[in-house]
């Protein structure tokens, strides 16, 4: 008997383009929602487009946050509580949003999410991505009702921040390999459908990096596309394996060496430049991902990540064990290994 079952959760409303936040209000009543919104967002994303938020509501409350954290979240849930909150609209980069996400889990409300940084593929994604302590959990929870991403203020925010949510989705590369890694070695449940999407999406970013330069909001359009794309491949799956590999293991364990280090999407990509060779080797693909990274303004090294080459060989070395989820990087790479992996790719 064929007993298979799944929920793939998936915003109802994508907004993207010029001017679409004013649209917000509007994408809102169209959910249906009700009760008291309360915004989440952290200082800067809250300066630049908070008044714009909050002018379009009834009574709106606001709680901002400084970082992704268990104790963050549970801020926002007290805040909720106390407000009375019907449901929650996320202002800001990959912290606001995790952290929106997370807590509307909690208080069983729904949440939007309001980008403000095509930083990184958290913007629809079904998962939060949280640290603590030693390890970095990925949490299952609901998606947002409705994505309002308005290309005029991510065209506006730091040039980085952008580059870093391309390198975000180059990294999906490397991510699809370590999850076809882990199917055939250790069995782990592979989605075609998310696995082809989320390659395809890294494929059509880096075919369109022609059109990604600074200063040009259509480059904010095809970024955020590629984002979503990504967070659906995520949904799809269930998991983050589709956008999250080796190459995260090893970002996440340089967010705890070098607290408040380079940007995630940074990071991850310099992890698919090492990632890769380790997958393919001297004469693989590794070489594609440095020149679309390098070509986008990404950071290609540990020094244009702002860390010590021995910083990367300690993450590279010690990433397996962050997360039980399995990569290229087995059960550890050794010391050698790492550094002549890092070192044949010019990281360090
Ligand atoms: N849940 C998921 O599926 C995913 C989660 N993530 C998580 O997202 C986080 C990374 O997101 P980021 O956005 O890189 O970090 P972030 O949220 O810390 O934002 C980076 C910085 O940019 C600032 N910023 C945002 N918008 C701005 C604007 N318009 N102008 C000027 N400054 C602005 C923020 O205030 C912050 O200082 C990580 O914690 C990562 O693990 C990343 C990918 C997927
Ligand atoms: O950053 C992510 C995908 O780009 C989320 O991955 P994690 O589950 O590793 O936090
Ligand atoms: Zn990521």
């Amino acid at each position: 008997m064929f007993d298979k079952s799944k929920w793939i959760q998936l915003p109802r409303n994508v907004l993207v383009g010029h001017e679409v936040l004013e649209e917000l209000s509007a994408a809102v009543s169209e959910l249906y929602l009700s009760g008291r919104p309360l915004l989440v967002t952290s200082p800067t994303p809250n300066e630049i487009a908070g008044d714009r938020v909050r002018a379009q509501f009834d009574d709106p409350a606001t709680v901002t946050i400084s970082e992704a954290s268990f104790d963050s979240v549970e801020r926002v849930i007290e805040v909720g509580n106390e407000v009375g909150a019907g449901y929650l609209v996320a202002l800001g980069g990959g912290k606001a949003i995790d952290t929106a996400k997370m807590a509307s889990d909690s208080l069983d409300c729904g949440f939007i999410s309001v980008p403000t940084a095509a930083s990184h593929d958290g913007i629809v994604s079904g998962r939060s991505s949280i640290p603590e302590g030693d390890t970095r959990h990925s949490v299952a929870a609901d998606p947002p009702l409705a994505v309002v991403a308005d290309t005029e203020i991510l065209a506006d925010a730091p040039w980085e921040l952008t580059t870093a949510g391309c390198a975000d989705i180059i990294s999906n590369y490397t991510a699809v390999k370590d999850w076809q890694l882990a199917h055939r070695l250790k069995n782990v449940e592979y989605s075609e459908y998310s696995g082809a999407l989320s390659q395809m999406t890294a494929e059509m970013l880096v075919g369109n990096s022609d059109s990604i330069k600074k200063g040009l909001e259509e480059s904010a359009w095809v970024v955020v596309k590629a984002l979503v794309s990504s967070g659906v491949a995520m949904s799809i799956a269930g998991s983050s394996r589709p956008a999250s590999g080796a190459e995260h293991l090893f970002s996440h364990q340089l967010d705890r060496l070098v607290p408040n280090g380079a940007l995630h999407g940074h990071q991850v990509g310099v992890g698919s430049i090492v990632t890769e060779y380790l997958h393919s080797g001297e004469q693989g693909e590794w070489r594609d991902i440095r020149d679309a990274l390098d070509t986008m303004g990404a950071p290609t090294t540990a020094a244009g990540l702002g860390i010590s080459d021995e910083t990367v060989i300690e993450a590279l070395t010690t990433a397996h064990t962050i997360r039980d989820r399995y990569t290229i990087l087995g059960d550890g790479v050794s010391e050698e290994a790492a550094i002549e992996a890092a070192t044949f790719t010019g990281v360090i």
